[in-house]
């Protein structure tokens, strides 16, 4: 391994705490990162992992194709067994694709869980082995060219017919063919296709179809089905997002995923759930999944890039006629990327909450209890968007934070952003999502209006809030919780009021929730930040006595939330909550922690532990020697294979010479 940059080992030098301790807190445990480890570095030595050609310097079917080799190799591994712990699995994926979609990364992160979650015992015995061992590959289908967030407009009907027991797909129109799901358009034999069922004349609305696609033999269409990628995208190379559509396609009647609801032979349909939402079940797992899997992920890496290489830089003058600093210990340029460090920390502890809180309360309904569902909804479907969109936001800093060559592909950056961003749309269009959340806090406020405990991460709205911020420089957790918990209050409680007032001067109800959205959105805006404040602040009381960790940690909570609310400072004094001279202290303990975490930058970003080969980064690599490989870069650029291009002797010759040697 080369020496590291003599500027970047200073740093690392410099720092106050192990870094080692700061990963096994983010990993959730020091036997979890040693198995993360192992299974990267397992990955890692695998040529088929990180050898083939140069992601950047192929075309886009060329990047598929490659993307397809590393599928197989995949699978291979896969029915091994080696993968049976999922998080194995999952760190194998993120070292084979870093930063990428997989072909397959529908069939394990939606369809699999589909079948699993959306299908009878019967059914799940049935499917379950064939996708696991991936005798089939599928995908989720449910968005449409003309519909993706409203699902009661879904298009794509499934039609039950008793005398042969059969549902048949079609699609009607030209806005019913199914547009977008991942890994559809090439890859995929077989599909959860989500369509509105109708049985003699009635629509029972959305429900889960398991449909094969193409031949198990030769990959061929099955009858009556249209199936392609729908070119090229913003990012996602690497996957074929595909198009579907159907013209009278019969499937079984077994074929519909009947955990949820049954279609007796006769035609006679049993709902079983209790939640008449229950088929938008992976949904919200997938959401769950994305706070911490992309979002935070993707600003990790992205900070990773852009603090080491602010620490490489040198430019300008700080001191007069002194040599040139380290761009990090510009004021400015702390102001650019520390902040975003501290909300990448924020993120992760909510993500690894929301995450956690899944899973005992998708238990919980598995058992029959639903009585959290709502809650879990709203939580993950607000986090989501406010986890994305803060992410989308803080890596294009990262990126202008490296001056020109952060718009190189070889930053890695372009890549982290356009794979990240795609995260505020799927699975959910952000709006549309807080919109899902404020619904929640409108019910909460109507309950807390009427005196009603509310409860879990509402449970502040029905609690007396402060009136006079109590904030001082100390900027104890419990204060900033404060301040947080009476600006989300506030502003859902102006919104409820204000929809009650519309409805009162004789608006119904719809349009007077559609004039208070937009303030609704940045209700619900307001209580994902108190949420990921108190999440971060929990964190730092639950933490063991590793005193070095905590003080950074602290350090970053508070620049985290003075931060935020410098930049809605008129959230917290418009109603005279927060004094004038509170805020410019907060403003200035904003550069204060700044210049206190700026020792720690490079170990804050150390702790997240990316390989190299992940954060796929000439600027941000672990040693730090930008310039050298900058240079093999561009020597490796395909423009440079001969010393003169064709399209000299095609265009250039012709002109210049009035002649061509073609
Ligand atoms: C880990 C990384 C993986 C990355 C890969 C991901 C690739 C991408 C995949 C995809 O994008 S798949 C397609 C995802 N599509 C969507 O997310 C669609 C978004 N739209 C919706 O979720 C819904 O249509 C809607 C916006 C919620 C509205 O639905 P609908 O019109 O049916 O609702 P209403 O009749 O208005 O009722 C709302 C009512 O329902 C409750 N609710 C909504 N969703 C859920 C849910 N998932 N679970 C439980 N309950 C839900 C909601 O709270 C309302 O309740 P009330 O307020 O009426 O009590
Ligand atoms: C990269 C990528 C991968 C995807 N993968 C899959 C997949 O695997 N499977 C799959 O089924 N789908 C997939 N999708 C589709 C994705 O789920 C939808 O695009 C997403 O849910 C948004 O829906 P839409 O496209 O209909 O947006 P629209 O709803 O048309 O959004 C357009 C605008 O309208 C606004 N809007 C819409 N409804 C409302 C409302 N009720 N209130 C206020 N504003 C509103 C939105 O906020 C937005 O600003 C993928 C999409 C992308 C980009």
């Amino acid at each position: 391994m080369a020496a590291v940059n003599p500027d970047l080992q200073s740093e690392r030098d410099g720092a106050t705490f192990d870094t080692n301790k700061l990963t096994f807190l983010l990993d959730g445990g020091e036997g979890m990162t040693e198995r993360r480890r192992e299974v990267e570095a397992e990955a890692l030595a695998d040529p088929e992992v990180t050898g083939g050609p140069h992601y950047h310097f192929m075309s886009r079917p060329e990047q598929y194709s490659d993307a397809v080799r590393k599928a197989v190799h995949y699978m291979k591994q896969a029915k091994t067994g080696k993968f049976d712990n999922p998080a194995d699995a999952h760190w194998y994926r993120n070292t084979l694709w870093p930063n990428e979609m997989a072909p397959i990364g529908l069939h394990t992160t939606m369809f699999l869980p589909t079948l699993e979650n959306n299908s009878s015992p019967e059914q799940k015995e049935k499917w379950a082995p064939l996708a696991k061992d991936f005798k089939i590959i599928g995908t989720y289908s449910q968005t449409e060219m003309g519909h993706g967030t409203n699902l009661k407009a879904l298009e794509t009907t499934a039609t039950y017919e008793p005398e042969l027991e059969q549902f048949i797909l079609h699609s009607p129109t030209l806005s019913s063919i199914k547009w977008w799901p991942g890994g559809l358009g090439k890859t995929s034999n077989f599909a959860v296709v989500m369509a509105s069922m109708i049985i003699k004349g009635k629509n029972y609305g959305m429900h889960p179809f398991i449909v094969q696609l193409r031949s198990l033999e030769d990959h061929t269409v099955i009858t009556g089905i249209e199936v392609g990628d729908i070119g090229p995208k913003f990012g996602f190379n690497t996957i074929d997002n595909g198009y579907l559509k159907f013209d009278h396609v019969r499937i079984p009647r077994e074929n519909l995923l009947m955990k949820n609801a049954v279609v007796e032979p006769d035609g006679t349909y049993v709902r079983i759930a209790k939640n008449e939402k229950a088929a938008y079940s992976t949904m919200i797992f997938v959401r769950a999944m994305i706070v911490l899997e992309v979002a935070t992920r993707g600003l990790a890496q992205a900070c990773t890039i852009a603090v080491r290489y602010s620490c490489v830089r040198r430019q300008s003058e700080l001191v007069p006629g002194g040599p040139e600093p380290k761009v990090l210990d510009f004021q400015t340029q702390q102001y650019k990327l520390l902040p975003v460090l501290a909300s990448c920390y924020a993120y992760w502890f909510s993500g690894l909450f929301i995450r956690m809180t899944y899973f005992q309360i998708n238990y919980e309904i598995q058992q029959g209890n639903i009585d959290l569902l709502p809650e879990l909804h709203a939580v993950s479907s607000g986090l989501k968007a406010f986890t994305s969109y803060g992410s989308m936001a803080g890596i294009e800093q990262c990126r202008l934070a490296c001056g020109g060559h952060g718009f190189s592909q070889a930053s890695g950056l372009p890549k982290i952003y356009t794979t990240m961003t795609a995260g505020c749309t799927y699975e959910g269009e952000n709006s549309v999502l807080y919109l899902q959340m404020a619904r929640y806090l409108m019910k909460s406020f109507l309950q807390a209006e009427k005196g009603e405990t509310t409860t879990n991460s509402v449970a502040y709205l029905s609690k007396k809030n402060l009136d006079k911020c109590v904030l001082g420089a100390t900027l104890s957790p419990d204060t900033i919780i404060a301040a947080y918990e009476h600006r989300a209050a506030r502003l859902v409680r102006k919104a409820g009021l204000r929809v009650n007032a519309l409805e009162a001067a004789g608006k119904p109800y719809h349009e007077a929730w559609n004039l208070t959205s937009v303030q609704f959105t940045k209700a619900a805006e307001a209580h994902c930040h108190y949420f990921v404040v108190l999440k971060f602040a929990d964190t730092l009381e639950e933490m063991e006595d590793e005193a070095e960790i905590h003080n950074v940690l602290l350090q970053l909570f508070q620049l985290y939330a003075c931060y935020g609310i410098t930049n809605y400072a008129a959230d917290f004094t418009e109603d005279g909550f927060m004094s004038q001279e509170q805020l410019d202290m907060v403003r200035l303990r904003v550069l204060d922690l700044m210049a206190d975490i700026r020792p720690n930058a490079v170990a804050l970003v150390d702790s997240f532990d990316y390989p190299d080969h992940i954060l796929g980064s000439v600027l941000g690599r672990y040693d730090g020697n930008v310039y050298e490989n900058l240079y093999k870069w561009a020597k490796d650029s395909p423009l440079n294979k001969t010393e003169v291009h064709d399209s000299y002797y095609k265009y250039l010759q012709p002109m210049i010479t009035g002649k061509s040697n073609l």
